[in-house]
């Protein structure tokens, strides 16, 4: 046996259908009596709803939360915890609400309640990400682990199609990349093989059929692993990519994630041989080669569009990207070469297979 060191991480999960109207007695169970409750302006009214649940115990509701938090916005919602004396925060949404909950939590160490509605799996990390200017800055903290996740698949009901989709893959590229992790363990390969395999089925199912309770709970379960094996390992080239495209060139998120899996899948077979294997099996292939493929035309049954170009990404933009992606890299199983990944970027870009 190769020698390795698992650490999991101390999150309390509660996951059911209807699991919202737990939130009480695990705000409760925090000991916490004054809850500011972030969300998105367009999820204000799931907001509001949380605050109905919650009572007496809802200090407040700040709907304020912006995709790859910029500074300003958390100096605002940090504004807000103060004035409201808030002792915890009850982040419900994606991965921009709970992301706001972890700029707070940052700072002022409150504890953190999540309750996700999308596959984005930041509930599941200690890892923060705050974008000032042009630059997206990412850490790990354990101040910013959510204490409590409240997993319910009825609230990712209204998620649009492009959404489930995209979303689902960012939690794809999660479980991919912590199979080839520096830090890489039997127990969280595991977790995250089990994961490719029910977002694998999961995805395609609810774009087809979006009230599909039965695959709505798979996708967030497959959903679930892959935010636990990102917070369990260490991230590489694939999510240095695409911190650099989203916080330099502000590209959406989950997109940006989807079009950029099959290349660095790809980028990494050889060097990586056993893990995309396993990605490859999982999506009913067999060898490393199939892997970033295979994830292509994932992509392409769940509508997605492949070019980077489309997510408004600018050509004149792909040197700089080049230069920025290799500056500081993630540690990588295959070297991360600046000629090698600007071609894969001008794939990328045009929307052509990985090669
Ligand atoms: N630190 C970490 O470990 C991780 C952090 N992230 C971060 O999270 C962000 C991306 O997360 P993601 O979830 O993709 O982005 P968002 O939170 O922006 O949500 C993505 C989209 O889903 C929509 N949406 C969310 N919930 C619902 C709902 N219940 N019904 C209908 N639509 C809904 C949002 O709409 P609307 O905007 O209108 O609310 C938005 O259009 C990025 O900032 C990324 O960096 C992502 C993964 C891991
Ligand atoms: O890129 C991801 O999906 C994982 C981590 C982050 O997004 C970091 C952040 O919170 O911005």
């Amino acid at each position: 046996m190769e020698p390795f060191v698992y650490q999991g991480t101390p999150s309390r999960v509660v996951f059911s259908w209807g699991a919202l109207a737990t939130l009480p007695e695990e705000v409760e169970r925090l000991g916490a009596r004054r809850a500011l409750i972030l969300a998105t302006p367009e999820q204000r009214a799931l907001a509001d709803e949380v605050a109905r649940v919650l009572g007496e115990r809802a200090a407040g509701v700040h709907a304020e939360a912006v995709m790859h938090v910029p500074v300003s916005v958390a100096r605002a919602a940090l504004d807000t915890a103060a004035a409201l004396d808030a002792d915890c925060c009850v982040a419900v949404g994606g991965g921009s609400a709970i992301g706001l909950g972890k700029a707070i939590a940052l700072e002022s160490s409150l504890p953190i309640v999540a309750v996700p509605t999308t596959y984005a799996g930041s509930e599941m990390t200690p890892i923060y990400g705050l974008t000032e200017g042009r630059l997206k800055r990412t850490g790990r903290d354990p101040r910013v682990l959510p204490r409590t996740v409240i997993y319910d698949p009825s609230l990712t009901l209204s998620l649009p199609a492009e959404v489930t989709a995209t979303s689902g893959m960012n939690a794809m590229a999660h479980a991919v990349e912590a199979l080839y992790a520096e830090d890489a363990n039997p127990t969280v390969s595991l977790m995250a093989e089990k994961s490719i395999r029910a977002l694998g089925v999961a995805l395609p199912a609810v774009v087809r059929a979006p009230d599909d309770a039965a695959m709505r709970s798979r996708a967030l379960y497959g959903a679930w692993l892959a935010g636990t094996c990102l917070g369990a390992v260490g991230m590489a080239l694939h999510h240095k990519l695409c911190h650099t495209l989203g916080g330099t060139f502000n590209l959406p998120h989950a997109r940006t994630h989807a079009a950029m899996l099959p290349h660095t899948a790809h980028y990494n077979h050889a060097a990586a041989p056993a893990a995309l294997a396993r990605v490859a099996r999982a999506l009913g292939g067999r060898e490393a080669a199939e892997a970033g493929p295979l994830l292509f035309a994932l992509n392409r049954a769940l509508g997605i569009p492949a070019a980077l170009a489309a997510l408004g990404m600018p050509e004149q933009g792909l040197d700089e990207a080049a230069d920025l992606a290799c500056r500081n890299p993630y540690a990588n199983p295959r070297p991360v070469e600046r000629e090698a990944i600007r071609a894969l970027l001008g794939r990328a870009w045009q929307g052509a297979a990985p090669a």
